[in-house]
């Protein structure tokens, strides 16, 4: 029933040309992640949703209603599409206590006083600020106040919640207590979800599916773990990951066989075609780049059958993980293994990638053009 969709919407701003020809379904409970860097339209596209800003061409259903025609000049207004909304900026009334904030439209629309009560408690309880109700906005830090403007979103339960970062003034800490609120009340009330974000993490533990924005376009539309496992070109691999994937330039060859060889600073590897996309050439000689997430490359501290040797030139540990940069030939490789490592730096040390678990792209159309084979 709240099944969003977005179909050919271009918006303009004066000659810059915001959002090009988006085509988005979000479908009914998906919890809709877009994601890109900062310009890419993602604000813009929620405006758009939300009936703040007219796109000057396309349309957009929600459920089987039509809410924008942009041709016939046709735009229903925002308090009649049924959406909660909020923004970065999160406009409280300043002469209203945090609890009368959050009960505002229980009160409108005259719920009895008890399950007011118990709502707004309820709210203000998960996002850990229950001992603030008396308060005025004025009282509270811009991180409270934020976590007020989602208490007040969330009291109604809407069938659709449209957040613009909604977690961008809160502190590390707060942030993943914050995420993992916003999921649990997702997977309780159904409620279909667009949360906007320039935080990969973010995006990638929260979502059911992620939209990946550059320059107005979509790139690349999936669930979080297809999109980290086999982004779908070099910029995507790029933009998502932490630490960042690792890129390592090659010359391939598609030999009659079809099967492509490829030599690097791996040494060689050899591709059958199962897992081939629809970009990899036919024929020829191409250059490529081979990427490779940093928990895929192993380290070892004994030479071996297709270790590559290379020295350590740095290591970080952070208690949980580390990660170790090794430079093997031309290229630097980020390692990310679990728990506390010891290395010393200059340490000569081994490295080794499994072929099945890299992505292959080809350099000049920046393209997918080999899948990794997916963790289970
Ligand atoms: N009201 C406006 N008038 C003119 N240009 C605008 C307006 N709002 C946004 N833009 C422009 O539209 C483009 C997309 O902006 P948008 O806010 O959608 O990006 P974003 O991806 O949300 O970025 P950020 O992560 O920085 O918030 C930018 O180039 C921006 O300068």
């Amino acid at each position: 029933m709240s099944k969003i969709e977005l179909n050919h919407i271009d918006k303009f701003y004066g000659n810059n040309h915001v959002l090009k020809d988006l085509n988005l379904v979000i479908d009914d409970g998906e919890f809709m992640t877009l994601l890109g860097p900062s310009g890419c339209g993602k604000t813009t596209t929620l405006r758009v949703v939300a009936g703040l800003e007219k796109p000057q061409n396309g349309t957009i259903t929600m459920g089987d209603k039509l809410v924008v025609n942009a041709k016939e000049l046709f735009f229903e207004e925002p308090g009649k599409r049924g959406l909660n909304l909020v923004f970065q900026s999160y406009a409280l009334w300043p002469h209203m206590t945090v609890f009368d904030n959050v009960a505002f439209g229980l009160t409108v629309k005259k719920l009895p006083k008890p399950e007011i009560e118990k709502r707004v408690m309820n709210a203000l309880e998960r996002m850990q600020i229950g001992g603030f109700a008396k308060r005025y906005p004025a009282e509270l830090s811009g991180g409270q106040q934020q976590r007020v403007a989602i208490a007040r979103a969330i009291v109604s339960e809407p069938k659709v919640l449209l957040l613009d970062e909604p977690l961008s003034n809160l502190d590390a800490k707060l942030r993943i207590d914050m995420r993992s609120e916003i999921k649990r009340l997702h997977h309780e009330l159904g409620t279909t979800i667009i949360y906007v974000t320039h935080d990969q993490v973010e995006a990638l533990t929260m979502s059911t599916k992620i939209a990946i924005f550059f320059e107005g376009e979509l790139e690349q539309v999936a669930p979080p773990m297809e999109i980290y496992q086999n982004p779908i070109s070099l910029r995507v691999a790029d933009f998502i990951g932490n630490p960042k994937s690792n890129f390592v330039e090659g010359k391939a060859v598609r030999e009659p066989s079809g099967q492509v060889r490829v030599n690097s600073d791996l040494g060689e590897m050899v591709f059958s075609p199962e897992l081939f996309t629809e970009d990899m050439p036919e024929s020829g000689e191409f250059d490529c780049v081979i990427g490779i997430r940093p928990e895929k490359v192993q380290v070892h501290r004994d030479p071996g059958p297709g270790r590559i040797e290379g020295h350590v030139y740095s290591v970080q540990s952070a208690g949980s993980d580390t990660t170790v940069q090794v430079n093997a030939g031309q290229s630097a490789l980020l390692s990310k293994e679990i728990g506390i490592q010891f290395y010393n730096m200059d340490q000569k040390v081994y490295i080794s990638v499994n072929p099945d678990k890299v992505n292959l792209f080809h350099k000049g159309t920046g393209r997918l053009i080999r899948k990794a084979v997916l963790d289970q």
